[in-house]
């Protein structure tokens, strides 16, 4: 049972969070048809290609500031509900561009729903800009340049997600120089779809502080070493890993190899209901399938606040919290 320790996720991707219910709920009030994608209470996809279709077509009936507070105001307060005193979330301005409603009213929604979530139960969070790889490098350097001139305390940190297979981390490279230089926090899905070598590309490529799952790193010992000895921290999400099927099963799934090597590991959901998960779930499987004890998985839970994309003084506070 892990529902009496405290909780911090990384890595979960806003309209990847997006209840099904509501999903439902939203297509209806804009007369979309969303039966593709949504049957019978549960997302429908069948491979990463067809999850990232999935999740854009879901992402299209969240459309403007008030869709967006709910969406953020709802995932807050299922995490503050579990006991998760931070979050970071994944968001993309450039969705809100192409939905009509516009970056700056995007973020606005967003940040209402955290401040709405943050009065009822105190829960912390930042936002990570991402750029999505399938639209591009242009689309992805737009979104540096929005997350580094948008001077928004909620916005601390830039990622890339989307189509791994998408040409190689140095295309985006100056995207992240131009969120670096902003002094964004750093942190790019790699060693998910693709192997180790997508995680090697990205420490040279990026110096990110964190990856976004990193997992495949795995394949190659001496890039784990690498990884141990740099200090960088992976966001790594389970149950996502074994619903997209870059492991067949939680026995071969490397979490626990990789600590054991002395890398900094978190976890965290990634996009709970497309996978059938949950950020509770995560933490019952890092006690459950994994075997921590509570001790090592406050140890993560302390490496998530450690690596956090915020100020040293929220540092302190969510670790005195824990
Ligand atoms: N798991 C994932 N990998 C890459 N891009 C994503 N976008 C949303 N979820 C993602
Ligand atoms: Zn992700």
């Amino acid at each position: 049972m892990t529902s009496h320790l405290k909780k911090v996720e990384l890595h979960c991707h806003l309209e990847g969070a997006a209840p099904p219910a509501l999903t439902a709920a939203q297509a209806q009030k804009y007369g979309v048809d969303i039966s593709a994608e949504l049957r019978d209470g549960a997302y429908v996809w069948h491979d990463f290609a067809s999850f990232l279709e999935c999740y854009d077509k879901v992402s299209e009936v969240y459309r403007t500031e008030e869709d967006y507070a709910l969406l953020t105001e709802t995932y807050l307060d299922e995490l503050a509900g579990i006991h998760t005193i931070y979050s970071e979330l994944i968001v993309s301005p450039d969705h809100g561009k192409r939905i009509g409603l516009g970056a700056d009213a995007y973020i606005a929604g967003i940040c209402e729903g955290i401040r709405r979530a943050r009065e009822k139960s105190g829960i912390e969070a930042r936002l990570i800009v991402t750029g999505e790889r399938h639209f591009g490098p242009e689309s992805v350097i737009g979104a540096a340049e929005y997350a580094a001139k948008a001077a928004n305390p909620l916005i601390t940190g830039f990622n890339l997600a989307g189509e791994e297979r998408m040409g190689r981390v140095a295309d985006y490279a100056r995207a992240f120089d131009i969120a670096r230089d902003a002094g964004l926090g750093l942190t790019i899905h790699a060693g998910e779809v693709c192997g180790a070598f997508s995680v090697a590309d990205a420490l040279d490529a990026v110096r990110p502080s964190r990856i976004g799952h990193g997992v495949r790193a795995i394949e190659d010992l001496d890039l784990v070493k690498r990884l141990a000895d740099l200090g960088t921290v992976l966001e790594i999400c389970p149950g996502s890993n074994i619903a997209l099927g870059v492991f067949p099963d939680f026995a071969s799934h490397p979490l626990r190899r990789l600590k054991e090597a002395g890398v900094g590991v978190t976890i965290s959901s990634d996009d709970p209901p497309f996978f059938h998960t949950s950020l509770k779930q995560e933490y019952e499987f890092a006690a459950g399938v994994f075997g921590f004890s509570d001790a090592e998985i406050d140890a993560m839970t302390r490496t998530a606040i450690e690596a956090a994309f915020v100020d040293e003084q929220t540092r302190k506070v969510l670790l005195a919290r824990l």
